[in-house]
């Protein structure tokens, strides 16, 4: 199985977290500033990474992208990794990632993930009591890299396509 790997970044932190990622699995890595149509039709797996900034929104840099991904995510298996600071944002925690979910009705959305420690008071991204996708504190969480490979190990019979 291929896999991509879609981040934006405003500094660094997103890039540093999808760079270990891609290393664990095996990912393509791909700067969504740069990326077209191609780039999303070219991957069997898509996992898409994004801070959230504001009052809780995606990183800008993917606003103009989200329909490519709508097209190039129809019937593949998607991820999502959101990014976030739970000291300065505790209302919003990693909420801006759930502005992928409009993008995403026709693929297969895997890799929920406890809330395992985090300290907030709301996040759009926590449904039934799990994140929708892999949540992440790079700056705050001294163990995010273990958050990692803990959700690695949970999703690579997915990633490997096992089952
Ligand atoms: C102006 C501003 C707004 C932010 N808003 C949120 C937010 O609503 N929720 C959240 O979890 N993190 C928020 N953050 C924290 C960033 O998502 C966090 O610092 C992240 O690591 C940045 O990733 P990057 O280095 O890839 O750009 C905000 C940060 C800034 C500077």
């Amino acid at each position: 199985m291929s896999v991509g790997i879609f981040y934006t970044t405003t500094k660094g932190h997103t890039k540093s977290a999808c760079e270990y990622l891609a290393g664990k699995i095996g990912a393509q890595l791909v700067d969504v500033k740069s990326a077209g149509a191609e780039d999303f039709a070219k991957f069997d797996v898509i996992i898409v990474a994004a801070p959230s900034y504001g009052d809780g929104e995606i990183q800008s840099d993917w606003a103009e992208k989200l329909p490519l991904l709508k097209a190039g995510s129809k019937g593949k298996k998607v991820a999502i990794v959101a990014i976030g600071n739970q000291a300065n944002h505790p209302q919003t925690l990693f909420s801006g990632a759930v502005d992928f979910l409009p993008y995403l009705k026709d693929a297969q959305i895997f890799g929920a993930s406890d809330v395992d420690g985090y300290k907030f008071n709301h996040s759009a991204f926590l449904v039934n009591g799990k994140f929708i996708g892999l949540a992440l504190d790079v700056k705050g969480d001294e163990n995010y890299a273990k958050r990692i490979d803990k959700w690695v190990e949970e999703n690579k019979p997915t990633i490997l396509n096992l089952f």
